[in-house]
């Protein structure tokens, strides 16, 4: 037997020490918010078998603390979306919709330095597990907040409504897309959206005001097949290069003009990645069809016509027999507004200055939720209130430190206030 223990031993220790540390701290001084927050984050709520059912559970749970009425609304069998309501003091006004889903994406347990399901606590209090950023500390965060709010006897003339979706980290076709078309979203008035955002290394916050389209592509070569050993003419391999060439290209270019630049953010550039090659039959045979998958975001500043037709002019030159085939294709380029002058925006934002928080307004690079609701023509802003924490969504070692957490509920708490009492806009007169 080998005196060094293997990397999972020494996890597992690690794991041991950090739960033992943390259940001390937490006999002597947990936060009960921290403690909800780590309950949510063991729920395995973890495609591609989410356990929904664990999480409404919890969740029923919550809204009976909070003494407030939860609803169900059954998307398709077995995905449900729950809304948990504080009414407001004028339901006539709309409401603000405060989102979050509650699935999460797969964790690659031998990569991370604790179980992705254990929620642990380390000593220097940050708290891992996947979904600690994306987005189950979100969700927890506006929880709490309401909560605070409650206990101190305040009430607002707008109603806040907590939503939590399913799907959302597969697309949300099954989840948001289904319920924003549904007449019970219909009955929830919103006015206004709060969903999620991307954390920030520095002091600021950043603050998302509107989303790329996201194109899955994929372009399939025909040309002439034969021996492997031939100099065969027009084959479908030299067409397949010279798509990968003519898109690669172009994400060259993009990525200079991001590097170049301090003021522009991924989102303010298309990116363009190659993430499948399709064909072949075997190693002598020249196959008379390949294909290329292509996964390209596109910001909303960009003309979608034009840049389609340079997709096409790609596949044209790169010869005969080149077409193209969208598996995924967002057509919808609406932003919110940042405008000083809008009542939701200045709400946010003014409330903000009060507290000084250092505010970055971008576009999202990648796809969530608020594409559904900005489509349907409602101000959808992300943000998750994460400043001095890496970006570590989707990645191995996910965590949010018990500070930032407690502290996103504090700016929460000042916020729900501000959007909850803007006064009725033109449209609500
Ligand atoms: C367009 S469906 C895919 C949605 C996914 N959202 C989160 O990662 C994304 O790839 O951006
Ligand atoms: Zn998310
Ligand atoms: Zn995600």
């Amino acid at each position: 037997m080998s005196l060094q223990s293997s990397g999972r031993q020494q996890r597992e220790a690690r794991g041991a020490n950090a739960r033992a540390e943390g259940q001390q701290q937490q006999q002597e001084e947990e936060r009960r918010e921290v403690t909800l927050f780590r309950e949510y984050l063991r729920i395995r709520t973890v495609h591609p078998e989410p356990d929904y059912d664990s999480a409404i559970a919890f969740l029923e749970r919550v809204a009976i603390d909070l003494d407030l009425p939860l609803k169900k609304y059954e998307l398709e069998p077995s995905l449900i979306a729950v809304v948990i309501t504080w009414e407001g003091s004028n339901p006539a006004l709309r409401s603000v919709l405060l989102n979050s889903h509650t699935d999460v994406v797969p964790a690659f347990q031998e990569h991370w330095q604790y179980d992705p399901f254990e929620a642990v606590k380390d000593a220097e209090g940050n708290i891992y597990g996947r979904g600690a950023q994306d987005m189950k500390s979100v969700g927890i965060q506006y929880v709490e907040a309401i909560r605070r709010l409650r206990d101190e006897g305040k009430r607002f003339p707008r109603t806040l409504h907590l939503l939590f979706v399913p799907d959302e980290e597969v697309g949300g076709f099954r989840g948001m897309s289904l319920f924003v078309k549904s007449p019970e979203f219909k009955a929830l008035n919103v006015g206004f959206v709060l969903d999620e955002g991307l954390a920030n290394p520095t002091d600021a916050y950043t603050v998302f005001y509107g989303e790329r389209s996201c194109w899955w592509v994929t372009v399939k070569c025909t040309g002439h097949p034969g021996h492997g050993s031939r100099f065969i003419t027009n084959t479908a391999a030299e067409k397949l290069q010279k798509i990968i060439n003519a898109f690669l290209g172009f994400r060259e270019k993009e990525k200079a003009r991001l590097d170049c630049s301090a003021c522009m953010t991924l989102g303010d550039v298309t990116t363009v990645n190659l993430t499948m090659v399709h064909g072949g039959v075997q190693y002598n045979v020249v196959p008379a069809e390949l294909a290329a998958s292509f996964d390209i975001r596109v910001p909303p500043a960009v003309d979608l016509q034009a840049f389609e037709q340079q997709l096409e002019s790609w596949c044209r030159e790169a010869g005969d027999g080149v077409t193209y085939e969208f598996a995924q294709k967002g057509m919808d380029q609406s932003v919110t507004s940042t405008s000083e002058s809008d009542p939701w925006w200045g709400a946010f934002s003014a409330v903000c200055r009060d507290m000084n928080l250092d505010v970055k307004t971008e576009i999202f690079p990648a796809a969530t939720d608020s594409r559904y609701l900005r489509e349907i023509g409602l101000p959808a802003i992300g943000f998750s209130p994460m400043n001095r924490t890496p970006i570590l969504l989707h990645d191995h070692n996910e965590f949010v430190s018990e500070a930032v957490f407690l502290r996103g509920i504090d700016v929460y708490a000042g916020i729900l206030p501000a959007l909850a009492s803007v006064p009725a806009v033109p449209a609500e007169q």
